[in-house]
């Protein structure tokens, strides 16, 4: 029988379950887009239970929004948020834009949800991490090593979180350590509205810096900070920084932050990036991004139902102001 669609907000527990999801962000009319395809396409093949959200800036054309809806995803445009005025090197310019990334905690029909970059691929599943107790913000620890970091006194003095021991913190010079610092290209967080408005209100009145959003996540979050294992989170320099932290044939996530290593453009040309184990990796991502069966529409698997995938697809044309109020179509 017909239905409206009228109210497409359901609260955090839907039939007693509560409600999850992955979410990533992307922006812009690039090249981004295929790494949100890839990132479906491999929670996909990974089985995951639960669908990837993706926040879009209005920026993000009409095309690659379709492009994502029929690969399943949830597609929400946000609002761009910007950091107060400021003379700010970024540690790259474009970093600028990642602070939009905080109105992922607006998405309260989902309990609890995991933030993917889109330069993440997931080859393991990882859906347990739903589970971790709630009230915590976990992270996996970043590494400060590469030129990113040379404005820091960490690099300086070439001390880093992943091998502690090996260069000690001088505190007579530079004060207490500092606390852990987490990579905000993958975490595990509750959307909460009042934590939305808070980070955005503390936004205003504290100057950017380097890394942006990170950054301000780091220091917004650190007392609920609980760091999980870098297997769900590989920043592609600890293959070449702390090898001996990294067991490749365990790792569930890469995140392919590297300069030169975004699957989608890569060269080889850059440093680092004629590594074996580098040039293993971008294969792995094409081995997805190319494997048609994956393709939400080809898929078999307990994928959301088709009715899901309509509703969707008139949520996104909806939230893009294309349309205000469609019927469903006859149950099959
Ligand atoms: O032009 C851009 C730049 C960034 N992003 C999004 O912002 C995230 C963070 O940027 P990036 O991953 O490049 O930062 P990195 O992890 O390399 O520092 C990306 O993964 C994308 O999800 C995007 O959609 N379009
Ligand atoms: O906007 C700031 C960004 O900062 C982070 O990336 C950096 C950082 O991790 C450095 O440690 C690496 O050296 C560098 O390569 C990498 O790009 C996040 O991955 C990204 O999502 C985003 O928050
Ligand atoms: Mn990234």
């Amino acid at each position: 029988m017909a239905s409206e669609i009228n109210n497409k907000l359901t609260g955090p527990v839907v039939n007693g379950r509560e409600k999850r999801a992955y979410v990533t962000f992307l922006a812009g009319n690039g090249d981004f887009v295929k790494g949100v395809v890839g990132l479906a396409k491999g929670l996909r093949k990974t089985k995951s239970k639960y669908p990837l959200v993706v926040a879009v800036l209005p920026d993000v054309p009409e095309d690659h929004r379709k492009q994502l809806v029929e690969q399943g995803c949830v597609v929400k445009e946000i609002e761009p948020v910007n950091p107060p005025e400021n003379q700010t090197e970024f540690a790259m310019a474009y970093y600028v834009i990642n602070y939009s990334k905080l109105r992922i905690w607006k998405f309260v029909e989902y309990s609890k949800m995991i933030y993917l970059d889109g330069d993440i691929q997931v080859f393991d599943n990882i859906d347990h991490l739903f589970d971790l107790p709630d009230g915590y913000f976990y992270a996996v620890k970043d590494c400060f090593c590469e030129k990113t970091w040379s404005h820091t006194p960490q690099y300086k003095i070439r001390y880093c979180q992943q091998c502690p021991d090996k260069v000690t913190w001088p505190e007579s010079e530079l004060g207490p350590k500092p606390p852990l610092y987490f990579n905000a290209g993958m975490f595990v967080y509750e959307p909460n509205l009042s934590t939305c408005h808070n980070l955005l209100e503390t936004l205003k009145v504290v100057p950017p810096t380097p890394f942006a959003e990170q950054d301000f996540l780091n220091m917004y979050f650190k007392d609920i900070y609980k760091p999980i294992p870098g297997v769900y989170n590989l920043i592609t320099a600890m293959l070449w920084r702390h090898p001996e932290n990294i067991e490749l044939d365990n790792v569930k996530v890469v995140h392919y932050c590297a300069a030169g290593s975004k699957p989608w453009r890569f060269t080889g040309e850059e440093v680092n990036m004629d590594r074996e184990d580098i040039k293993m990796l971008v294969k792995k991502w094409w081995d997805i991004y190319n494997d048609e069966s994956l393709d939400y529409k080809n898929f078999v698997g307990d994928g959301p139902k088709k009715q899901d995938t309509f509703q969707q697809f008139v949520e996104a044309l909806s939230e893009a102001g294309v349309l205000q109020h469609v019927k469903a179509p006859s149950a099959a």
